[in-house]
């Protein structure tokens, strides 16, 4: 059975190392799972782990009126998406892709949210369609919801992102809430929307306000202080004559713990517990967007050794696995933790370890400590599970990988990997 590689922010790990140093997903040693898998690299999820994240946040709520909404982006795979639907999740959406996926999934689209900043006419229609709740992100957004609403013939349930500006603390690429960010209004222009709302009000129902401030943040203090200013907001827009406000969304943002140094990131119960009593006693309903925190440490990505290099400063570790599987530390500079699935009587040495792909900047890992790894070997990318698939690339005519989910004993291939056929058939081929 697995054990616990680190504590993270949800509390139980079902990816982890036994004493003898093999890796678990839940009750299959991974070394058989890619003897029998065939392929590599593929992503390996835990069901359990994917539950138990969701559940976190369930309990964290109970007693409120909330809706969880997973922030699809993060991984949009179609059967975890069901898991999460079965449960009762609502969903975060950016496309309209998203969108009739969450409907293919089972979300009650009631539950969703459609945020982004450059939504098109086809799927700010479509929402307004299905009934999802929509973001208002801008003066051309607004306009184009009231053009949307007119021509569907139903009013558009619409929530106004403000952005807060307030520092996440975080990578700036992952930052969203800041005064000079692309995504939201600034309360400068608040009257201007409350009065242009007014105007349309037989197709506009102004149900809520929302804020994203970023992700990875590791403080319950900034959600908090987020909170306390959008509450402002609440009691500046109620006194403005709405009186069907009933959402305070806060956005996602949540950080997991890539790091596995035992660093304390706040779980769902305290980031709520931190919020409650305010959005309580303002009588609203709370709308939370997790994505990484339900999804990250679901997932990890294996792939095998393909040779170790030197090139007379440094040692370099070359796997089948790739910045095109896992773009974070490229995009980023993130962190992810990375080792071998099995023990190795390899001596200890610093290496850096990348994939095949014709960039400097496609390395998953930088200067780690590893045993020296045979060729073929299992190597783990932990923390996977969100925003690395759902933004893998076919870079260097790569197919993308499999995804294997991992139920108790069972595994099953929840996407295959894609083939050269596939990738050919979208060309002309003439
Ligand atoms: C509006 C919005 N909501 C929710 C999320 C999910 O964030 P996270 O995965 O950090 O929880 C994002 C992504 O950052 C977002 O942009
Ligand atoms: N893609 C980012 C997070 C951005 C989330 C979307 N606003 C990551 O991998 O960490």
């Amino acid at each position: 059975m697995a054990v616990q590689v680190s504590k993270t922010g949800t509390g139980k790990s079902y990816i982890g190392y036994d004493d003898k140093g093999y890796l678990w997903c839940e009750e299959l040693k991974v070394v058989d799972v890619l003897k029998n898998v065939g392929t590599s690299p593929f992503f390996l999820y835990s069901k359990a782990q994917l539950e138990s994240n969701f559940q976190a946040y369930v309990e964290a709520t109970k007693g409120m009126d909330a809706i969880i909404g997973y922030a699809i982006k993060a991984n949009n795979n179609l059967n975890l998406l069901r898991i999460l639907a079965n449960r009762g999740s609502g969903a975060v959406l950016v496309s309209g892709g998203e969108l009739l996926l969450a409907e293919k999934a089972g979300f009650d689209l009631q539950k969703t949210v459609l945020n982004g900043n450059g939504k098109t006419m086809e799927e700010i229609s479509l929402a307004v369609t299905k009934g999802c709740l929509i973001n208002v992100d801008s003066e051309f957004d607004l306009e184009h919801i009231i053009q949307a609403s007119r021509q569907v013939g139903r009013k558009a349930r619409v929530l106004i992102r403000i952005n807060p500006d307030i520092d996440p603390q975080v990578h700036p690429y992952v930052s969203t809430g800041l005064a000079n960010s692309k995504f939201g209004i600034r309360n400068t222009h608040l009257e201007w929307f409350l009065n242009r709302i007014k105007q349309e009000s037989s197709f506009l129902d102004l149900v809520g306000v929302h804020c994203h401030l970023g992700s990875t943040i590791k403080q319950v203090k900034i959600f908090k202080d987020a909170a306390t200013i959008m509450l402002e907001f609440v009691s500046i827009i109620r006194n403005a004559g709405f009186h069907h406000l009933q959402f305070l969304n806060i956005g996602g943002g949540l950080g997991i713990d890539y790091e596995r140094q035992g660093d304390v990131i706040p779980t769902p119960e305290e980031l709520v517990a931190s919020i409650r009593d305010k959005v309580k006693e303002a009588k609203l309903t709370l709308i939370i967007e997790p994505g990484r925190s339900i999804a990250g440490n679901t997932g990890v990505l294996i792939s095998r050794v393909i040779g170790v290099k030197s090139n007379g400063n440094k040692e370099f570790i070359v796997i089948d696995g790739s910045m095109s599987e896992v773009i974070r530390p490229s995009l980023y500079d993130a962190f992810h933790w990375i080792g071998l699935i099995a023990p190795s009587s390899g001596e200890l040495s610093k290496f850096d370890v990348v994939g095949p792909i014709c960039e400097s900047a496609d390395f998953l890992g930088k200067d780690r400590m590893l045993p020296r790894p045979e060729e073929g070997s299992g190597i783990v990318v932990m923390d996977a599970g969100a925003y690395c698939y759902a933004m893998a690339s076919n870079y260097n005519m790569r197919p993308k990988p499999a995804e294997i989910l991992v139920d108790g004993k069972q595994w099953k291939c929840i996407r295959r990997r894609e083939t050269f056929e596939d990738m050919l058939m979208l060309y002309d081929q003439k």
